[in-house]
């Protein structure tokens, strides 16, 4: 890994204090700091640049600019370097699935976002987290399994797609909005698929999850049919699903069925990666109050009892869903908007909380001298 072994005094010790003043930076959201977590890969010193490579294991692209600032900053103090060059690239880990279902080709991280019931926003949050995760640098994909009412080609505006198959084994996904997507509603109509019984619907969603040509992707999130039940845990279990993310809205008839599926991700070993509550609140448009149709507290509540972490809460608002049922949801929408940073916020916790599951790597840090 190392080609250039350190044969000098200086760049040693400078490199000891370059690493001791890294140890001093903590990643927000993998809570570690950037030299324990892995993020630095590379030294280098050319004249008195200091060239240094990170590599994050987290969609965080947004955070780049920042995040050099801050480093630039806290290594200025160095007397033997005027300059800091530093270069910030992404590596997804793949997350092993517990349990016996068959990775999917070129797919890396499956994330099941699911509801313990219809109606509270698992769609809007599905769509929109997928959309943040490719803005922050992610190759990534959607498939819509809510065989109850598929949204996913009303919500990217790709409703009239057909899907085809150049191999006569594959079906070519839709491209919208830089995701790759698939939809139950691409292939049957909504009352065709609503008779079917637990097993066969789940069947024909892990047929059609295996028989997409997906393109490479860091993560593949899936928008499960709401509720806990036959269709949900079969398909739990049959696919490889890395995390899931459980969406809520604060009332507690909501809740109570949000804890029947933290329940149900935990008897068959699905981390939850954590909860989003949605229609958390709303700004009053006239005085700008903040307010709790639905209450206050349920997501939170729950997230404590279940020890799983909170990962955002989302305001009832119109623009969301304007965006979302006119086919340009939010975070295309309004990509620098304060909703969009929510998304992105909930991005980075999703994707960390990923990263936080997977085998520590040993790296090494290459460091060269010039
Ligand atoms: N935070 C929000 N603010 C305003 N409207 C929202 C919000 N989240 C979702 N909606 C709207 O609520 C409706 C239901 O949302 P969505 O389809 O995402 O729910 P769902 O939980 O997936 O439902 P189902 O599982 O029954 O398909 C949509 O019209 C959507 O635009």
């Amino acid at each position: 890994m190392n080609p250039n072994p350190i044969n000098d005094q200086l760049p040693e010790a400078l490199s000891a204090k370059v690493l001791s003043i890294l140890s001093t930076q903590i990643d927000p959201f993998l809570n570690q700091n950037l030299v324990e977590a892995g993020l630095v890969r590379s030294l280098d010193l050319d004249g008195r640049c200091l060239k240094l490579g990170l590599v994050y294991p987290y969609p965080c692209q947004s955070k780049y600019r920042q995040r050099v600032m801050a480093l630039t900053n806290a290594l200025a103090k160095l007397e033997e370097i005027d300059e800091v060059e530093c270069e910030i690239g992404l590596s997804v880990p793949q997350v092993q699935a517990e349990g016996q279902a068959e990775a999917v080709k070129g797919v890396k991280n499956i994330v099941a976002v699911s509801s313990g019931k219809g109606g509270v926003g698992k769609s809007t949050t599905a769509v929109n987290l997928a959309l943040a995760l490719a803005s922050e640098g992610a190759r990534v994909g959607l498939l819509d399994a809510d065989i109850y009412g598929p949204s996913v080609p009303i919500m990217l505006g790709v409703n009239d797609f057909q899907p085809v198959s150049t191999d006569g084994k594959t079906m070519e996904p839709a491209f919208a909005h830089g995701l790759a997507a698939m939809s139950i509603g691409f292939m049957v109509t909504e009352d065709q698929a609503t008779v079917w019984r637990g097993p066969m619907a789940a069947g024909a969603l892990v047929q059609l999850l295996n028989e997409t040509n997906w393109p490479d992707l860091d993560y593949l999130v899936i928008d499960m049919p709401p509720g806990t039940g036959d269709i949900q845990l079969t398909l739990s279990q049959q696919v490889p699903v890395a995390g899931a993310v459980v969406v809520t809205t604060p009332q507690d008839i909501a809740t109570a069925d949000a804890r029947k599926g933290i329940t149900m991700f935990n008897k068959v070993n699905i981390p939850v990666l954590g909860i989003v509550e949605n229609m958390s609140y709303h700004i009053c448009g006239q005085c700008g109050s903040k307010e709790h149709p639905f209450g206050t507290g349920g997501g939170q509540a729950t997230a404590e009892r279940y020890d799983v972490p909170m990962l955002g809460e989302l305001p009832l608002n119109v623009a969301i869903r304007e965006a979302v049922d006119g086919g340009n949801p939010t975070v295309v929408a309004d990509p620098d908007g304060d909703i969009s940073a929510q998304y992105k916020a909930i991005a980075h916790k999703t994707a960390a909380a990923l990263v936080n599951l997977s085998e520590p790597t040993a790296l090494e840090i290459e460091i060269c001298d010039e």
